[in-house]
């Protein structure tokens, strides 16, 4: 097994590295990483984005969000969060075993005197409160398995972040479980830095026998990686446009009338819209709906759409941005 060395801390780069580690054909090794992420949400493969942010606190605190390949929940990485990575060849395809991936923590954390332990489906706790959340996926004859080490997280901005957005969604994707979290660095008896805690780890492996030797990337390695960063990662098409069908029900009054908005949203498209409310209105609000339908659910899309619609005529007593601010998600996307 390889350590390979990755300071990045850019998510977007480092979830492409992962996949990129994943399915290189050309390069069978197995690897081991220590990484880290400047304040992200890192939602699960098959969850509904926009169900596990609270998107006034991702836009205030700066907070950006990404999509990895596993499954499971939404979590929360900043500086005081350490994600480790294991990929290997596991031909047997055995179910899976998260503990044999988890076991290097736990025993670091021994050698530090913290008492740890698997726990749930997934999680490594400390005094029943989890500190690490862990998940895999499969390419091929491939495994990875990664997980976090809550080191000392910012709780309180996790908690902000990862509330479900103030719109009432019903969706039918997989909700992320509320959990009650601690840091490492709350159990220390002796200090230690997050840097000693992740030499540490990277010992424990190597003391298992497993490391043959420390790299970095090639220029070559880098180059594709960010080739699939900006493909793949940084898309809305991935992080937002793949969640699963959702619905979006909105209401405002404003002093001139009440809207009822209506959205129905598959494969980040817009496939419905209705709109009731008991405003004045010049003209049939229900052809306002179909001409959205088909429209990505972003912002620049709606508002472009919007453009070229005289809301005038729907909405004669709103006032400029009203509306467009009503429709779109608010998102500003890169
Ligand atoms: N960083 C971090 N570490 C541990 N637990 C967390 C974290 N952020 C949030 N949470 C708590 O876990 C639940 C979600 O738990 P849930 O079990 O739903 O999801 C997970 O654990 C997924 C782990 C994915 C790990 C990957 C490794 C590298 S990229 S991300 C959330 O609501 C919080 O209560």
């Amino acid at each position: 097994m390889i350590h390979l060395i990755n300071p990045s801390t850019d998510p977007y780069f480092n979830l492409a590295l992962e996949e990129y580690l994943l399915m290189n054909e050309f390069d069978l090794n197995d690897y081991f990483l220590l990484w880290q992420d400047r304040p992200v949400v890192v939602v699960g493969r098959n969850q509904n984005t926009l169900e596990e942010i609270n998107l006034e606190a991702i836009r205030s605190q700066g907070v950006e969000v990404v999509r990895r390949l596993s499954g499971g929940g939404a979590v929360y990485h900043d500086e005081g969060n350490l994600n480790f990575t294991f990929i290997v060849n596991d031909e047997n395809r055995s179910a899976f075993d998260f503990a044999r991936f988890t076991e290097p923590v736990i025993e670091t954390l021994d050698k530090m005197g913290i008492k740890a332990e698997n726990s749930g489906r997934n999680d490594i706790t400390i005094a029943g409160k989890k500190f690490s959340g862990n998940a895999q996926c499969r390419f091929k004859h491939r495994l990875l398995h990664h997980g976090t080490l809550m080191f000392d997280c910012r709780i309180e901005d996790m908690v902000k972040v990862l509330n479900v957005s103030p719109d009432k969604i019903v969706s039918k994707g997989v909700k992320s479980v509320r959990s009650r979290v601690t840091n490492i660095s709350e159990h220390i008896k002796q200090p230690v830095s997050l840097e000693q805690f992740k030499d540490l780890l990277v010992q424990t492996v190597r003391d298992g026998g497993y490391l043959q030797g420390d790299r970095q990337l090639s220029k070559s390695e880098l180059l594709e990686i960010n080739k699939l960063r900006q493909k793949k990662y940084i898309s809305w098409d991935w992080v937002y446009g793949n969640s699963p069908p959702f619905n979006i029900q909105r209401k405002k009054t404003f002093p001139w009338g009440t809207v009822d908005l209506r959205l129905d949203i598959k494969n980040g498209l817009i496939e419905k819209c209705k709109i009731y409310g008991d405003f004045f209105s010049n003209r049939d609000v229900t052809e306002l709906g179909r001409d959205l339908t088909g429209t990505p659910y972003r912002q620049p899309d709606i508002d472009h759409k919007l453009a070229v619609m005289d809301l005038n005529s729907y909405f004669p007593a709103a006032n400029p941005g009203e509306i467009e601010g009503l429709i779109g998600d608010g998102l500003v996307i890169k």
